[in-house]
């Protein structure tokens, strides 16, 4: 076939699902959220050789790479990020950083302000994503099975020990899994007793909630604006094993305290549990 009828076809294709979109919000949620993953492999599609050919292999070097190919994605969903607190990140050696998880769509507000030096830890069948998946491990992704915590504990103090002597933070959702009721679930512990075991600071992000642009039970997806910020880092020189319930305490307390100001929405005392309880986020590996 000519390249000029490719040109046209893809043209009018493009069109049609553009018109389709607007007509019926669940097929625009469809078509966006099809268009985030064909990103993520156009985007991994780049970055695996260019990981590969400048860095050679696995090394969290290439963090920088994928931040910067994602850093582009909001630009084609009407995204805004309006950031605060950049230079908390500023800690000397290497930290936890923890933050809450609403979407696969977090990938991009993380790639946002991530530092330097920093892996996340994932679930492992991410891995499993195809080209996607190698991108992650070739960025140093961290992948822990949430079905064995023996295993995931395993993990964990490895990272306790290879953080500390390769100068690396490491970014934790200590929700555990994707939430967006537009409350927190309770923290799990594993980011707590991985920063006291290493003796490495905390640092929290906030990221305010989506369910004003993005619901996946309402078929919602619009362009909007996220708030994040980057709160002080927590100190944990010197606590032990004892003090892990309450260090995460007082990191949930804080994080779920400022997601209600981000949010613009009444402080948690005011109210009583997530104001959309039946809001879907989806169990599947994406979705
Ligand atoms: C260029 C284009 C590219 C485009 C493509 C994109 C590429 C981008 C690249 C890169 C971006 C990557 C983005 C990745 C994002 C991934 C996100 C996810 O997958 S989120 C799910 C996985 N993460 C977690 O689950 C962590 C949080 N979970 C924990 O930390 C848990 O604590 C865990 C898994 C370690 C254990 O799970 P439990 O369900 O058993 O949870 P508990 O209740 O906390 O633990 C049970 C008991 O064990 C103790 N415990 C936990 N950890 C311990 C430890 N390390 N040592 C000793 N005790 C421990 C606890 O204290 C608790 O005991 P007591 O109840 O207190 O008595
Ligand atoms: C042969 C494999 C076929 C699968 C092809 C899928 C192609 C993948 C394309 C795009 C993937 C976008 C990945 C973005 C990364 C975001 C990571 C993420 O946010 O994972 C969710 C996980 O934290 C929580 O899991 P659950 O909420 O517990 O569930």
């Amino acid at each position: 076939m000519e390249p000029g009828w490719l040109l046209w076809g893809a043209a009018v294709l493009l069109l049609l699902l553009h018109v389709l979109a607007e007509l019926s919000p669940a097929v625009g949620f469809v078509l966006r959220l099809g268009w985030y993953c064909l990103l993520c492999v156009l985007g991994s599609l780049l970055a695996v050789p260019a990981c590969l050919l400048l860095n050679g292999g696995r090394t969290v070097r290439n963090m920088r790479i994928i931040k910067n190919i994602v850093k582009a994605f909001k630009y084609f969903f009407g995204l805004k990020f309006e950031v605060k607190g950049l230079e908390n990140f500023e800690v000397e050696g290497p930290a936890i950083v923890v933050s809450n998880h609403q979407s696969i769509l977090d990938m991009m507000g993380l790639m946002e302000v991530l530092p330097d030096n920093c892996v996340q830890v994932g679930k492992k069948e991410l891995l499993y994503t195809g080209i996607v998946g190698l991108i992650m491990y070739l960025g140093g992704v961290i992948f822990i099975n949430r079905k064995s915590t023996t295993s995931a504990k395993m993990v964990m103090s490895e990272v306790a020990k290879t953080m500390v002597a390769e100068n690396v933070k490491v970014w934790v959702y200590p929700e555990g899994t994707r939430n967006c009721t537009g409350d927190f679930l309770p923290f799990k512990k594993g980011a707590f007793h991985l920063a006291i075991q290493a003796q490495v600071p905390v640092i929290p992000v906030v990221y305010s909630s989506f369910t004003s642009f993005y619901n996946p039970k309402t078929k919602l997806f619009t362009s909007g604006k996220i708030k994040v910020e980057i709160l002080p880092p927590i100190e944990t020189k010197g606590l032990t094993s004892d003090d892990v319930s309450d260090l995460t305490d007082r990191c949930y307390h804080t994080m779920r305290e400022t997601f209600f100001v981000l949010s613009g929405r009444p402080s948690p005392s005011e109210q009583w549990g997530p104001d959309q309880p039946d809001v879907w986020c989806g169990t599947a590996l994406l979705v």
